[in-house]
C-alpha cells in the first residue's frame, strides 16, 4: 500500500488499543481458573484471537459480546483434547504459554502457525517442560513448530536458570508450575515483563517473587476474576515517537499501561533529551497519560537490563535515534533476531534502503543520527512492528513515495493503527 508522507505538524489525543500481553493472559487465566472470568476492553488483533480461538479448540466455552469476553473455565482440568491440530497464525505468545499450559494435560495437542511461526524457536520452552515430566516434540524432531505436546499429570517442579531473558518461556514455566507436585523456582536473566505474576495473585493463586527469582508452589486452584485490559505502550510507541520526530507536532496518548517491566522506552526517551510527560492516573499508578512534543534528540547507548523492558520497541526507537543528533547504539538485543522476522536485519535493510545509515551487528545496530529519508519500496516482512516503524518513517520523507508491501501485517496487535494515525493530521 502506499503510505502517507510529508507531514508538518500531528496533533491530537489517542487511546491506544489495549494491551496484547495481557489480552492474551486474560482468556488464558480465564480458561485455567474455576468460574466466570470477563475481560474488558480485550485486544481484538489477530494474534489475541488466535489465543481466543486456541481455548475454544481445547473445549472452554467462550462468549463474546462484541464488548466483554466471558469465560467459562473449570481449571486446567477442564481442557480437553482438541479434535485436531490447532494453528495459532502469528503469535509467539500463544504457542508458548499455550505450551505450559498443555504441560499438565492427559493428552496430546498438536499446534501450528504461519511461515513466521515455522521459524520461532521452542526449545526454550520444551526443554524444561520435558524436564517437568511433559513430552514436547519439535517438527521432524527438531524444535520448530509444528510442536506436539503431551501433557503429564504427574508434573514435578523444577529448579530452573533460564537461558534467555523471555517472558514467554518464564510464563510458560509457571504455568506448569501451577500444576506440579511441589515448588517451582524460575531463575531469570534479566527482569521480564511480570503480567503472569500479577495475574497468578489477581486470580487468587500464590507466587513469590525476589528480584529475579520467583518461587511458585503447585497445585494451585484458580478462581475467576474481572480483567480491565489497560493500553499497550508497545502500540503507543509508534505515536511517542512521531510525536517527537515529525516537526511541529504535540500528541496525547491515554490510558497507556505503565508496567514498570514495560516502560524502557520512556527511559530511553528522557535520555534522549525528548519532551515527555506523564501524568498518573489509572489504578495502583499502573496507566497514565502521556504527552510528547517536537524534540531536539540526542544519540544514547542501549543495552543490559533494560533490553526486556523494552524489546519491542526497539524497531521504532531505531528510527527515532536516526532522527537525533549523534550516534546510538544497540547491544545486548540479539533476541531480535526470532521474532516475527529478524527484526535487526529488517530495520537495517528497509531504513537503509531509504536513506538511513543503520549498521546490524550480532547483538543490536549502530545508528547514524540526522539522517534524512527518501522515497523508495519497503516490506513488513510480515512483521507488524516493522510495518508500523516504515509508516512513521514515512512521515518525514519530503520527496518520493513510500509503497510498504505486507502492510496487512499490521492487525496483528494494531487493527485500527491507520485509522488512528488520521485522526493526528492537522
Ligand atoms: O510474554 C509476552 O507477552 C511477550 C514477551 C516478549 O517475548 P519474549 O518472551 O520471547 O521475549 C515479547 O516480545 C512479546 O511481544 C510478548
Ligand atoms: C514478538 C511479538 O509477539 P509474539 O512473540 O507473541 O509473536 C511482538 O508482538 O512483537
Amino acid at each position: 500500500m502506499k503510505l502517507t508522507t510529508n507531514k508538518q505538524g500531528l496533533s491530537g489525543t489517542l487511546c491506544v488499543p489495549s494491551d496484547k500481553s495481557i489480552s492474551h493472559r486474560g482468556i488464558m487465566f480465564g480458561a485455567i481458573a474455576h468460574g466466570v472470568t470477563r475481560v474488558h476492553n480485550f485486544l481484538r488483533g489477530e494474534d489475541c484471537l488466535s489465543t481466543l480461538e486456541a481455548f475454544r479448540a481445547l473445549g472452554v466455552k467462550i462468549e463474546d459480546d462484541g464488548e466483554v469476553i466471558t469465560i467459562h473455565g473449570k481449571g486446567f482440568e477442564g481442557l480437553q483434547k482438541p479434535s485436531a491440530a490447532i494453528n495459532i497464525g502469528n503469535s509467539g505468545t500463544t504457542i508458548r504459554l499455550t505450551s505450559g499450559i498443555l504441560a499438565g494435560s492427559n493428552f496430546s495437542t498438536e499446534m501450528y502457525g504461519d511461515n513466521s511461526i515455522a521459524k520461532r524457536p521452542m526449545a526454550r520452552v520444551m526443554n524444561p517442560l520435558n524436564k517437568m515430566g511433559a513430552k514436547c516434540t519439535g517438527k521432524d524432531g527438531g524444535e520448530y513448530p509444528p510442536i506436539t505436546i503431551t501433557g503429564s499429570e504427574n508434573l514435578q517442579p523444577i529448579r530452573y536458570e533460564m537461558p534467555v531473558a523471555s517472558a514467554q518461556v518464564k510464563s510458560a514455566i509457571l504455568f506448569a508450575g501451577l500444576q506440579a507436585n511441589g515448588e517451582t523456582v524460575v531463575i531469570e536473566k534479566e527482569k521480564t515483563r511480570d503480567h503472569t505474576e500479577d495475574m497468578i495473585l489477581q486470580f487468587g493463586g500464590a507466587i513469590e517473587v525476589d528480584d529475579k527469582e520467583i518461587r511458585i508452589k503447585g497445585p494451585q486452584t484458580l478462581h475467576g476474576q474481572t480483567v480491565v485490559v489497560p493500553g499497550d505502550i508497545s502500540s503507543a510507541a509508534f505515536f511517542l515517537v512521531a510525536g517527537l520526530i515529525v516537526p511541529n507536532s504535540k500528541i496525547t496518548l491515554e490510558n497507556v499501561g505503565l508496567n514498570p517491566t514495560r516502560t524502557g522506552i520512556i527511559d530511553v526517551i528522557k535520555e534522549m533529551g525528548g519532551k515527555i510527560t506523564i501524568e498518573e492516573v489509572g489504578e495502583n499508578n499502573k496507566s497514565g497519560k502521556i504527552t510528547v512534543e517536537t524534540s531536539n534528540l540526542k544519540g544514547i547507548e542501549i543495552k543490559g537490563e533494560i533490553i526486556p523492558r523494552l524489546i519491542d520497541e526497539l524497531p521504532i526507537i531505531a528510527l527515532m535515534a536516526t532522527q537525533a543528533n549523534g550516534v546510538t547504539v544497540i547491544k545486548d538485543a540479539e533476541e531480535l533476531k526470532v521474532k516475527e522476522t529478524n527484526r535487526i536485519d529488517a530495520v537495517a535493510n528497509e531504513l537503509n534502503r531509504l536513506g538511513a545509515n543503520i549498521t546490524p551487528t550480532d547483538d543490536g545496530m549502530i545508528i547514524q543520527g540526522k539522517t534524512a529519508l527518501n522515497g523508495g519500496v519497503v516490506t513488513s516482512y510480515g512483521d507488524h512492528r516493522i510495518g508500523m516503524m516504515l509508516q512513521i518513517a514515512a512521515l518525514l520523507v519530503k520527496e518520493g513515495t513510500i509503497e510498504l508491501e505486507k502492510a496487512e501485517a499490521i492487525a496483528v496487535s494494531y487493527p485500527n493503527f491507520f485509522n488512528d494515525l488520521e485522526k493526528l493530521y492537522t
